[in-house]
């Protein structure tokens, strides 16, 4: 275990790292992170002893650093320097050899089989094998970074400190060296700690982070207790927006930038929409913030083009996506920009409107299909869904939506569905009890993010109020024109 209490030093007379104490466990992971010149690197060197110490101490399983002697060390700690100090004519594996040094005993001690294991595997771990006769002057900057690392995994200490190990690499790269030493960490109990610049990397790989600055610890926790737009934003001074990393638990850092490319902003109206016998089209000249639960560009995003297409009732394909997407492509949809749904119902009784208010407008689009009604209480009752029928909802902004307003237009939109259908009496043909929805309801909410800010959009806000009114006519109509096609009674 790794213990840090009180540790300050420097340069000569000048302090950098004040009164820095944390601890490591085996097999921890932990990132340092700081703005430029905030003593991230100076910390690593009082750590390591390369610097000396002007106040506290560093502890290693218990024992004070500079009570092990040198050899002793180099077997507890690796270090990774920023800058390397080796000679450069040196090849790959004769500098990857170095990393064994402190297994050496003696003057004349011998090259051990483990010896060569370790150095081979290093190699490998790092992808750096092919290279083993080569030069090291004669590698690109990412490699010889490999190079080195490579060094560090071959001394098989307990501690690895690194400074910014992944400088110099693509992202190939450093996703195989991180993934590399958290495995180390993992299966072997490495303990390590880590200097980074990149903040989304430190997040998603360390179990801890420290955030620096100005020499001292400013915050020290779990990457959720780091990574938080305030506090990086106070630290770095630069604008930014936090957001949750797909697959992990670790929040990620996207840069807000300050320059405002010129923009001529037209509202959206209902001369955006096309219709035809087979889509109903909407094309903007900018990318609008969506959600959707489309089948082609699902989830959030920023498109310029919505497609609601029109298939036969008989429509079965084992693998949707990829026929539908061959479909945009072949209608010239840009496959980066473009939402995609599907309807049955005629696209010709698309309802579209425009629906004005203090924020903005909103333009509603609603093609309804009930044939495959249900009543989604009753649900769990019936097996199968034979019929086909769905009721697809756009819902257009003119104005700047916050987050939580998407989600509130979407429960809004729903609620004024759903209404609908009782007004118009769509009935669930397997339970006999009114329908609150089709089976296959699709839903897309996109706002331009230009001008009035919109915090929200339930039905206590004004936009809320024409997204409720809105959809409500629109679908009442697309019933009502839905029923007529197909002979119903009303
Ligand atoms: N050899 C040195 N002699 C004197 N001052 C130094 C020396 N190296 C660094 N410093 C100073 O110490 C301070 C901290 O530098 P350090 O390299 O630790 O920062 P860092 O957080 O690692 O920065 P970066 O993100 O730019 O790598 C800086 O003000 C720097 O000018």
């Amino acid at each position: 275990m790794l213990k840090v209490e009180n540790l300050s030093g420097g340069y000569d007379h000048q302090l950098i790292v004040k009164n820095v104490s944390f601890q490591v466990g085996k097999g921890e992971m932990l990132g340092i992170l700081g703005p430029n010149g905030s003593g991230k690197s100076t910390l690593l060197k009082v750590m390591s002893g390369i610097l000396h110490k002007s106040n506290g101490f560093v502890q290693i399983d218990g024992k004070l650093l500079e009570d092990y002697p040198s050899k002793e060390l180099a077997k507890k700690m690796a270090v990774l320097p920023q800058l390397h100090s080796h000679a450069f004519s040196h090849t790959v594996r004769e500098t990857v050899s170095l990393g064994r040094y402190p297994h050496q005993s003696g003057w004349f001690s011998t090259w051990s089989e483990e010896d060569e294991a370790v150095v081979q595997e290093a190699m490998l771990q790092m992808g750096i094998s092919r290279y083993e006769h080569q030069s090291l002057d004669l590698l690109s900057g990412g490699e010889q970074q490999r190079v080195f690392v490579a060094q560090a995994l071959a001394q098989n200490a307990q501690i690895l400190l690194l400074d910014e190990p992944t400088n110099h690499l693509d992202i190939a790269h450093q996703k195989q060296l991180l993934d590399t030493i958290k495995t180390q960490a993992i299966e072997k109990g490495i303990t390590i700690v880590s200097v980074f610049h990149d903040i989304n990397l430190a997040s998603l790989y360390c179990d801890r982070l420290l955030l620096l600055e100005k020499g001292e610890i400013k915050a020290l926790g779990e990457p959720h207790e780091v990574v938080r737009k305030n506090l990086i934003e106070n630290v770095y001074n630069a604008r930014v927006s936090t957001s949750p990393h797909p697959e992990q638990p670790k929040p990620q850092v996207t840069i807000l930038p300050d320059v405002h490319e010129k923009k001529d902003y037209q509202p959206i109206t209902l001369k955006n929409f096309r219709v035809d016998d087979e889509l109903v089209v909407f094309q903007s000249a900018y990318q609008l913030r969506t959600w959707s639960s489309a089948v082609i560009n699902p989830g959030s995003g920023w498109y310029r083009t919505f497609v609601n297409r029109r298939v036969d009732a008989l429509y079965n394909i084992d693998n949707v996506q990829i026929e539908m997407q061959e479909f945009l492509t072949n209608h010239g949809f840009s496959e980066t920009e473009t939402v995609g749904m599907m309807t049955a119902v005629y696209t010709k009784d698309a309802v579209i409107r425009e629906y004005a208010g203090d924020f903005g407008s909103v333009v509603i689009m609603v093609t309804a299909g009930v044939g495959n009604a249900v009543d989604v209480s009753r649900a769990h009752e019936v097996e199968a869904f034979p019929a086909i029928g769905t009721i697809n909802t756009w819902i257009i902004v003119n104005g700047e939506l916050a987050e939580e307003a998407f989600l509130q237009a979407v429960i809004t939109a729903t609620e004024a569905k759903t209404k609908a259908l009782t007004a118009e009496s769509v009935i669930d043909p397997r339970t006999g009890t009114i329908a609150t929805g089709t089976s296959t309801d699709s839903v897309l909410i996109a706002a331009t993010q230009m001008g009035e800010q919109i915090p929200y959009a339930g039905p206590i806000t004004e936009i809320g109020k024409k997204i409720g009114l809105g959809v409500y006519e629109c679908t009442i109509e697309a019933i009502k024109t839905y029923k007529i096609a197909k002979g119903w009674n009303s």
